[in-house]
C-alpha cells in the first residue's frame, strides 16, 4: 500500500455554518430542531451558551440538562450566567465560540442556534469566511408572549437581547408567527 493511500482524509467540513438569532421565545432552538431533522446526521446543532451552561453548573452544583432545556430552571439561573459569560468576553469576545467550535462534530453543517452578538458573527466571519450565513428570526411580541416569554429586566434589556437589534447584513430574515415552512425552505437554500 502507497503511503498516501494511508493519509488521513482532508476535511472540509463544516462546509456550511448556519448562524441563528432572535428575541427569546422566537424560536432558534425549535427551528434549528426542524432543520436538523431534515439535514440529519449531516448536521450537528450547537449552541455558544452551552459551555457557559456547563461551567456554570459545574461551579454552582446545579443541573446541566435542566439549564439546557426550555424550563423554569434556566430562567432562574439566566441572569447569573449573563452576568457571569460578559466577564469572560469582556477579556477575550471570541472565548466561547472558539470552545464550541473546536469540541463540534466535524459534520459538513453545523447550525448554531443562539447568536447573540456581533461579535459571535465576527468571530465565524473571521475564522469560516463565506462558509457562513447569518439568519434573523423576527416574531411578534405577542407569539413570543404566548410561548412563555415575560419581559425581565437584567435579560431583555441587556447586550445579550439588544446586540443584534440593529445588525443589517442577515443572509435571510425569517417570521416564525406561525408557519414556519416557507421559512424552512429559505434557510436551507443558502446551504447550497
Ligand atoms: N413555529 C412554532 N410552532 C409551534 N411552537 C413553536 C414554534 N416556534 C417555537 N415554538 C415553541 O415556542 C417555545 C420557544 O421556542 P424556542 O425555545 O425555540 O425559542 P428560543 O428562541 O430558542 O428561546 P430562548 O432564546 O429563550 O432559548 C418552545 O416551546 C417551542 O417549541
Amino acid at each position: 500500500m502507497s503511503s498516501n493511500l494511508r493519509m488521513p482524509p482532508i476535511l472540509e467540513n463544516p462546509k456550511k455554518i448556519l448562524l441563528l438569532s432572535g428575541k427569546r421565545k422566537s424560536g432558534k432552538d425549535f427551528l434549528a430542531e426542524k432543520l436538523k431533522s431534515i439535514l440529519g446526521e449531516d448536521c450537528t446543532v450547537l449552541r455558544i451558551s452551552e459551555p457557559i451552561k456547563k461551567h456554570y453548573a459545574e461551579k454552582c452544583g446545579v443541573n446541566f440538562k435542566e439549564l439546557l432545556g426550555d424550563g423554569p430552571f434556566k430562567e432562574k439561573y439566566r441572569k447569573e450566567m449573563i452576568v457571569w459569560g460578559e466577564q469572560i468576553r469582556a477579556e477575550d469576545p471570541g472565548y466561547f465560540c472558539r470552545l464550541v467550535c473546536k469540541n463540534a462534530q466535524k459534520t459538513a453543517f453545523w447550525i448554531i442556534s443562539d447568536i447573540r452578538r456581533k461579535s459571535d458573527i465576527h468571530f465565524f466571519e473571521q475564522n469560516y469566511g463565506n462558509k457562513m450565513k447569518s439568519v434573523r428570526i423576527n416574531t411578534s411580541k405577542e407569539i413570543r408572549e404566548s410561548r412563555g416569554w415575560v419581559y425581565t429586566i437584567g435579560v431583555d434589556d441587556v447586550q445579550s437581547e439588544c446586540d443584534l437589534d440593529d445588525y443589517a447584513d442577515w443572509d435571510v430574515i425569517v417570521s416564525n408567527d406561525g408557519h414556519y415552512e416557507n421559512d424552512i425552505d429559505r434557510i436551507l437554500k443558502l446551504l447550497d
